[in-house]
């Protein structure tokens, strides 16, 4: 089997480790098969392309220098281009020939010689490096505008045209978010949702929900009219739960603290004690997971407190109001084997079931009673509070008074979970996701079906296909067309998330 472990390892390089060229004028792609011409816009697309600088490598695949992509669809031709975001970190790093700004999974020294009692003194003397503009995660809408973003209080505004890099944006600046997430909310007004953590700010740490309202006239940045709809205080003081993206419904947003923690004593020291940020987050085993639901109306979380058992989720699917429930659908892990995985040493390891995912994506549902409070206190206790017909899913009230809650299992195996966005925060039927394998290299994608519990798989020799993305036909009546020829209208692919 020597060959085909040897194509893997090539597989995983040319995916995972190589740096990438950047492609800044549009070339033409070769199209093998049929694309739909009503199918009219520009696709972006970030990521890591550049995991080497000088004679320093990056620890992680999620470290990687970002670069955009857009492919531009117009009468059944596509055409791409690529570029590197010229944020500061990638201008430092070029310049000195070396990594020397700090990514999550790597931290770097601008002047490596230095001793641990000289790194602290750089710390304490406040020069540490600024937090790193490398935004290489997602593409998100502010009103009109379009920004890198990470993880961090700084995202880069860009050109979507050109994939030209603008300028830089501390989310600071407008609310106070030391970090925010990549994965918004765009709702039918036009505001883009999104949430941040507030890291210690007059001694409390907080998750901030905050609105971005569309684009007004007077040009000024649309994050300058941003609004913190809801604050609310993190468990524990000195270690915030880590999230990658949120719910949302019409009247509520769904916010999971995990626990999995940023350690901010951790976090404070990691600089001198020469550990990567990574190293600061834990997962903890024996706390809850607590739901938040949070009322766009009143703006204030649910009184009731919801949880669940200790789990880990990135990706939050749908979430919709039904009959006096909030139904929310994620992935959700045992562990944070997963970060670990995409260590490129691990990558590079003689890919085995032992080396790779310990817990596996597990697509859960959770059932939220609306209930009134007093309505509640009435309820016995141990009685399940879910009144939906179809559900496994439950909630049932403790002795404390607090509501635990049950998923219902919809499929096993599937991540970077995708529907038609029109359907967001609305009942919806159907997932487009990628097919988890133990392995990190993807070789299949799916349209799941949480009716039926239908996958229908697509996969192709040679072919490593990335998140799938759903695009509505522009008359569509159901949900899940994409495909008829009929009529060809405009279709700006990216008034979406991305
Ligand atoms: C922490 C912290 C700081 C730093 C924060 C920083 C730099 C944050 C950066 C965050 C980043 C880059 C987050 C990236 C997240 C990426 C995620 C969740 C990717 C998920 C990928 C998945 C689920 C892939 C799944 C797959 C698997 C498992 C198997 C395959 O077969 C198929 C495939 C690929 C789909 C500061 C601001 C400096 C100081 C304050 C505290
Ligand atoms: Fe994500």
């Amino acid at each position: 089997m020597e060959s085909s472990n040897t194509a893997l390892d090539s597989v995983v390089d040319v995916i995972f480790s190589a740096n990438r060229d950047e492609c800044p004028e549009p070339i033409k792609a070769e199209v093998q098969g049929h694309i739909p011409k009503w199918l009219q816009g520009t696709l972006l697309r970030n990521g890591p392309g550049k995991h080497s600088v000088g004679d320093m490598s990056y620890n992680h695949w999620f470290d990687g220098l970002a670069l955009l992509h857009s492919f531009t669809f117009k009468d059944g031709e596509v055409y791409y281009r690529s570029k590197f975001l010229r944020s500061d970190t990638f201008n430092s790093n070029m310049e000195a020939n070396r990594i020397v700004v700090s990514e999550f999974g790597t931290m770097a020294y601008p002047d490596p010689c230095k001793n641990i009692f000289s790194k602290a003194f750089t710390y304490l003397s406040h020069v540490v490096p600024e937090f790193t503009d490398n935004c290489l995660i997602n593409i998100i809408n502010y009103g009109d505008d379009y920004y890198a973003s990470s993880e961090t209080n700084f995202i880069r505004k860009i050109d979507p045209l050109t994939l030209e890099t603008l300028e830089k944006v501390d989310y600071m600046k407008y609310v106070t978010a030391n970090l925010a997430t990549s994965h918004p909310h765009y709702d039918s007004a036009g505001n883009t949702l999104n949430m941040g953590t507030s890291i210690g700010d007059k001694g409390k740490t907080k998750y901030i929900v905050f609105k971005v309202p569309p684009s007004s006239t007077d040009k000024k940045s649309p994050l300058k009219n941003a609004e913190v709809l809801c604050s609310i205080p993190a468990h524990r003081l000195l270690s915030p739960s880590y999230y990658h993206s949120f719910g949302m419904t019409e009247n509520y947003v769904i916010f999971i603290e995990q626990p999995l923690k940023l350690d901010i004593l951790k976090l404070a020291t990691a600089y001198f004690r020469g550990v990567n940020w990574a190293s600061c987050i834990d997962f903890v085993q024996d706390e809850k997971t607590w739901i938040h639901i949070i009322d766009k109306r009143t703006k204030k979380p649910l009184a009731e407190k919801f949880y669940t058992e200790a789990m880990v989720t990135y990706h939050h699917i749908n979430a919709y109001e039904e009959d006096g429930h909030v139904v929310f659908d994620i992935i959700a892990y045992k562990d944070n084997s997963l970060y670990d995985m995409f260590y490129l040493a691990n990558l590079r390891k003689d890919l085995t079931e032992e080396t790779t995912l310990t817990s596996t994506p597990t697509c859960k549902r959770f059932v939220i009673p609306l209930q009134d409070e007093k309505v509640l206190k009435s309820v016995e206790v141990g009685a399940n509070l879910v009144k939906l017909p179809k559900t496994t899913a439950k909630a049932t009230k403790d002795k404390n008074g607090d509501i635990a809650c049950s998923p219902e299992i919809l499929c096993d195996g599937i991540e970077l979970p995708r529907i038609n966005y029109a359907y967001n925060g609305k009942k919806n039927r159907y997932v487009y996701a990628s097919h988890v394998e133990w392995r990190p290299i993807p070789t299949k994608i799916v349209k799941f079906d949480t009716v039926t519990r239908d996958m229908l798989i697509w996969t192709e020799d040679n072919c490593w296909p990335a998140e799938p993305l759903f695009v509505p036909h522009p008359d569509a009546k159901e949900e899940d067309d994409g495909q008829r020829k009929k009529s060809e209208g405009l279709h700006c692919l990216n008034k979406r998330p991305l």
